[in-house]
């Protein structure tokens, strides 16, 4: 008598405590359901609150893979070149190519032909007069042997760094109408933006300080775009074979940048890297007093 009513008990009990598990199991999943219903709904393609517009060659791929471990930023993975090839498309389309983020996450692209040409700053200024901008510049005689690197990669049998470069043998005279030294003239391309923009809504990122110290460089771009303070030194790791700083993602894995990043660069003489400064200097003497900021390239 006693057994069978133990037995009950337990059997009673045992229903009692799979109900409980089942209907607090059920709850949950139906508060998941709720909560990433809701995210949804609050989930949007926004037109960009910054744009990386250049330069090319600058560094512009590292700080928006660097940008992105942020979470507070959502950027589009290819280049966008809304402003410069697909204006057309018109900015329904622009936005569209922006991923979903939050209300509360900053959406970037980055597209670095834009900083050099033409009717581009009046079409950002279009879009939005308080969209914040972010260059990251390079001493110009190395971003044009880059330039000229990732040229070379593309067709090997283009002729040499030092042909491109001179009008001519004899004169020595640069070539500034070669894209990869036209490019370089920072001041130049900067006047146009400041025609649109104030200097205090442009960042101007330290190409050569990214590689050296990237948490220094993305705490100042995180500042500028007023995000929480959150990349630090321990995101990176420098990866001596490569010679860059490489992304160090949760656990021990790691993330470099891919081969067309980093490339090993023609050694040019010493002459013509000396010409080629020299032909810079007076237009990064006016880069800097435009700036207010000297960014040492000799
Ligand atoms: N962390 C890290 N890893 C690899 N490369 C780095 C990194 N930080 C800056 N750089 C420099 O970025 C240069 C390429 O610049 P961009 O990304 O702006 O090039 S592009 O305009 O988008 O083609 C690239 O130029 P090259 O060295 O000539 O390949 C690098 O010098």
């Amino acid at each position: 008598m006693f057994k069978i009513g133990f037995n009950a008990a337990m059997l009673i009990s045992s229903v009692f405590f799979f109900f409980m598990f089942f209907s607090s199991f059920l709850s949950r999943q139906k508060a998941d359901r709720t909560r990433e219903y809701s995210e949804n709904l609050r989930l949007q393609k926004k037109l960009p609150h910054a744009i990386v517009i250049g330069v090319k060659k600058g560094g512009t791929r590292a700080l928006l893979e660097f940008l992105r471990i942020h979470p507070d930023v959502g950027a589009p993975g290819p280049e966008v070149h809304f402003f410069d090839k697909r204006y057309g498309n018109g900015l329904e389309w622009y936005r569209q190519q922006m991923p979903s983020t939050l209300s509360d996450q900053l959406t970037i692209e980055k597209t670095p032909s834009y900083f050099v040409m033409k009717d581009v700053p009046r079409r950002v200024y279009e879009m939005s007069p308080s969209v914040k901008l972010i260059v990251v510049v390079r001493d110009p005689v190395t971003r044009a042997i880059s330039d000229y690197t990732q040229q070379l990669s593309k067709r090997p049998n283009i002729q040499s760094f030092e042909k491109f470069v001179f009008v001519d043998d004899q004169s020595k005279v640069i070539n500034s109408s070669w894209a990869a030294i036209r490019i370089g003239i920072y001041a130049k391309h900067l006047r146009r933006w400041l025609d649109y923009f104030s200097l205090a809504q442009i960042h101007f990122v330290n190409g050569e300080r990214l590689v050296t110290d990237p948490a220094g460089q993305l705490a100042k771009v995180e500042s500028f775009l007023g995000l929480r303070p959150i990349i630090k030194p321990s995101n990176f790791y420098y990866n001596e074979t490569k010679g860059f700083p490489c992304l160090r993602k949760s656990g021990e894995s790691i993330q470099c940048l891919g081969k067309t990043k980093g490339r090993i660069h023609p050694t040019i003489s010493e002459e013509v890297v000396e010409r080629l400064r020299a032909f810079f200097r007076p237009f990064n003497e006016r880069f800097y007093r435009m700036t207010g900021r000297n960014f040492g390239w000799s």
